[in-house]
């Protein structure tokens, strides 16, 4: 593996790849091309080439990719070799879909924790996972195991929440609040915005969209 640093782009793109060589592998299918991969994720092969030679010597020539070794190798990199669990903050309309969404399960990332602030809300279960009180979250962080954060409270709540959990001492925190969060350094944020991607898109509508794109 080459000693130089992942650009996040690559890191955000070897999800994809291995999703969907998740589904090669269900299907059975021993190898797969560069090209095919391009073709299917509508990325440019020597692209996927460059991401994947980040790792190693992978491919084959004349052959392509195998697939199993690949899922192995992609998931050694994510640290996906290992169970990660992760709390959720916020047993609301959002934070409920997302632990009853369980399709990362495979991929041995899993909400093993789930918390609120509001009394009516504790006690309840969410895809067989009781709801605690926040205040249980520092110890539970730490008995658990737990690596990763998610917050789904208002945006409101969430720099505190956010506060606790880098207490409590997660390594990273995945946010769905409408907030800039302010963390230390070694703890990564990634923000999730469903909101501002369908904003964005009214702006494609009635044939708008045009040759400045430089995406
Ligand atoms: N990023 C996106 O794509 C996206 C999409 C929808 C909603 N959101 C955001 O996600 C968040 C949740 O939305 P929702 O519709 O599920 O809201 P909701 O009101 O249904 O749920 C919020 C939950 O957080 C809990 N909560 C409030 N303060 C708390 C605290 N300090 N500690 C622990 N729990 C606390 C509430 O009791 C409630 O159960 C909001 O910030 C919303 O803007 C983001």
């Amino acid at each position: 593996m080459k000693s130089e640093k992942i650009s996040d782009a690559v890191v955000r793109r070897l999800p994809v790849y291995l999703r969907f060589l998740n589904q090669l592998s269900q299907r059975e299918v021993p190898t797969v091309s560069s090209q095919e991969l391009g073709q299917k994720l509508a990325l440019n092969p020597a692209q996927i080439r460059k991401d994947l030679a980040y790792f190693g010597d992978f491919g084959r020539k004349g052959i392509g990719y195998d697939v199993s070794y690949l899922i192995e190798k992609i998931r050694q990199i994510l640290n996906l070799d290992q169970q990660i669990n992760v709390a959720l903050v916020g047993a609301g309309n959002l934070g409920q879909a997302l632990s009853n969404y369980n399709a990362y399960l495979k991929d041995n990332m899993k909400i093993v924790s789930i918390f609120d602030a509001f009394p009516s809300k504790i006690g309840s279960k969410i895809n067989n996972i009781t709801v605690q009180p926040i205040e249980e979250l520092v110890e539970s962080v730490k008995q658990n195991n737990i690596r990763i954060g998610i917050i789904t409270v208002p945006d409101t709540e969430a720099q505190r929440v956010a506060d606790v959990l880098v207490a409590a001492g997660v390594e990273a925190i995945l946010n769905f609040a409408p907030t800039i969060l302010k963390v230390p350094p070694e703890v990564r944020i990634h923000a999730a915005d469903f909101t501002t991607d369908l904003l964005s898109l009214a702006y494609y509508l009635n044939g708008k969209e045009t040759e400045l794109d430089e995406s």
